[in-house]
């Protein structure tokens, strides 16, 4: 799959991508009660919801069907110059949050992998500003509690939908899984506004680790996929 024509990510050229009056706004209702936990699996940190009924779900935008928020995680560099997987009019942000929604009319998670419109992926830029995210900060704290790879801990009462900006203007496209085996299952949400954290932040970020507990230091940096083939596919935008 890896070596398909719909891989991700992709760069986007604003000269290139169509505006679709007919696209939508998009909306999030998520339950702040079906937060789990939150798990460093050696390759990123990432917020596992409960997704066994649809308590937490996206809607409209390209999207026909209400997609049921399965889990959210980011992509960053080793830097504050880059470590974004989409790069917009040649600019790298210093992270990506991906929020990951999956179609339940295929049953399950593992189902809707091998339907082209079973994941809907929300990506939101992160750039490095002078303000720091409060709303960052409850992933950031916890960040101590998961240094190493394979720790979890609970992550309760937590409602994602606050670490979106304030514009809801977005790009779509259909495209893949950004890590192997990149199923090509994903209607991907770019928001055009990215949300402003520190360096502080950034750098909290970086202190996550690749290693287990007790192996040698490897720090958990430049998690991200760089840009595949477009291979003629269409970016439409919902804003001119
Ligand atoms: C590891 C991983 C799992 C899932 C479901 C989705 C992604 S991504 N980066 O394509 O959003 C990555
Ligand atoms: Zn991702």
């Amino acid at each position: 799959m890896a070596k398909g024509d719909k891989q991700s990510p992709i760069e986007i050229n604003s000269k290139d991508v169509k505006h679709d009056s007919s696209l939508s706004s998009w909306h999030a209702s998520y339950d702040p009660g079906a937060a789990k936990t939150i798990l460093n699996n050696g390759r990123t940190c990432r917020v596992v919801f409960d997704d066994t009924f649809d308590r937490s779900v996206l809607r409209g935008g390209p999207l026909t069907e209400p997609y049921r928020l399965r889990q959210l995680h980011l992509h960053w560099g080793s830097s504050d110059l880059h470590g974004s997987e989409h790069i917009i009019d040649g600019v790298k942000h210093a992270a990506e949050l991906h929020l990951v929604h999956w179609n339940p009319k295929h049953g399950n998670f593992a189902g809707a992998l091998k339907q082209p419109d079973g994941v809907a992926v929300v990506g939101v830029f992160l750039k490095v500003g002078k303000t720091l995210k409060p709303e960052m900060k409850r992933i950031l704290e916890e960040i101590e509690n998961i240094k190493t790879k394979g720790k979890e801990a609970p992550f309760l009462h937590f409602d994602p939908s606050i670490l979106f900006p304030k514009c809801r203007d977005y790009w779509t496209y259909h495209g893949s899984f950004t890590t192997p085996p990149c199923e090509e299952c994903v209607t991907w949400i770019l928001l055009r506004e990215p949300i402003e954290v520190s360096s502080d932040q950034m750098a909290k970020l970086r202190s996550l680790s690749k290693n287990g507990e007790n192996e040698p230091l490897c720090p958990l940096v430049d998690n991200w996929r760089p840009p595949q083939p477009l291979k003629g596919r269409i970016v439409r935008a919902s804003f001119k």
